[in-house]
């Protein structure tokens, strides 16, 4: 099991962590409404969102890191990724999430077991209310989990979830080179970069139903990603939303063919807290909406240990720690584990 995984393995799936019969259900049930108590809002939704940078720009390079700093997401075009090939990740999701529920709930994640299947979202245990969501988590093999969902046709949604994943792989590891050599650390010296071995990746498919009361609902709660990127596929309708300070809660509008980029936790402790580890949620619309997060982390036992200098600061902000020690604390401490390791 993945460093990621393993940090939600004891607290998923009580009953009630099984995604609602959401074709039936036609008022908002009180276990999913969500009440907005923070000072967080009023919310940025107008301002504009994060840069749109085009990999195949000469400037591409310097707009990336600028990004990492102001606001830690920024959305990608000239990728590289096949249209085609987004178009069929979407295609097979949507034939998932059509499944009848019965269907679905043949893949259910298993508490403390892999943690690949369908359910909530990882983060649900750690909020008194439901997330209007249901998901379908790939970890390794998916044809284990996709076998008893579709006992004879399961080919096609495999082929098409491996190759995507290895797209973004390349993908992924390209702009992490982009990011790695900004804080002056050598790709070529990063053992788990060249060898591929341990690392912690996982393609989660969200699904928000269409909600019949969306303004007190909450699609994903609040949180910054377990990971060192995240390479994000929304769909066209819009839904997520990262916190500027400054501006609060601030849209990213889906750009027809632009893939979403954002930090996770893990490159914001490598740069001393330079790099923002971007918080963000989804809200809840009226309409369907599908995205798909593709988590990258480096293995368990890669150490974690602030870059220091003149740029980052010469003092470390954070303690140094193994991937997996962080894993464990994000796990406990979720929305609090930077500052418990904050010097
Ligand atoms: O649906 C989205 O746009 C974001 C999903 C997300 O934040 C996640 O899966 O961690
Ligand atoms: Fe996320």
């Amino acid at each position: 099991m993945g460093a990621l995984a393993e940090s939600y393995k004891d607290t998923l799936l009580e009953p009630q962590h099984i995604p609602l019969d959401y074709g039936s259900v036609h008022t908002l049930p009180d276990s999913h409404v969500w009440l907005d108590e923070s000072n967080e809002s009023p919310s940025g939704v107008h301002s504009t969102g994060p840069p749109l940078i085009d990999l195949a720009d000469p400037d591409a390079e310097r707009l990336i890191i600028q990004a990492c700093e102001t606001w830690g997401v920024f959305q990608l075009i000239g990728h590289g990724i096949p249209t085609k090939l987004m178009e069929a990740v979407q295609s097979e999701a949507e034939k998932l999430f059509d499944l009848p529920v019965d269907q679905k709930m043949k893949a259910l994640r298993s508490p403390g077991g892999s943690q690949s299947g369908y359910g909530l979202p990882p983060i649900s245990p750690f909020f008194e209310k439901l997330m209007w969501h249901e998901g379908y988590h790939i970890m390794g093999s998916p044809i284990d989990h996709a076998k008893l969902l579709w006992p004879n046709d399961y080919q096609g949604f495999c082929d098409t979830m491996v190759h995507y994943r290895s797209q973004l792989k390349a993908l992924t590891e390209q702009l992490i080179c982009i990011i790695l050599k900004s804080l002056n650390i050598n790709p070529e010296e990063v053992a788990w970069l060249k060898e591929s071995q341990g690392l912690s990746i996982g393609l989660q498919l969200n699904c928000y139903p269409a909600c019949p009361d969306p303004t007190r609902a909450m699609g994903i709660a609040p949180h910054t990603d377990t990971s060192l990127i995240t390479i994000l596929q929304q769909s066209k309708v819009s839904g997520l939303q990262v916190f500027k300070d400054g501006a609060g809660w601030v849209l990213v509008q889906p750009v027809l063919g632009a893939i979403t980029v954002n930090l996770g936790d893990f490159f914001h402790i490598l740069s001393n807290g330079v790099f923002t580890t971007v918080r963000h949620r989804v809200v809840a619309t009226q309409v369907r909406r599908l995205s798909f997060a593709y988590f990258y982390a480096p293995p368990g036992d890669f150490i974690v240990s602030p870059v220091l200098s003149k740029d980052f600061g010469e003092v470390p902000r954070y303690q140094t720690l193994s991937v997996k020690e962080f894993v464990g604390i994000k796990g406990k401490h979720f929305e609090k584990a930077l500052s418990v390791i904050q010097n």
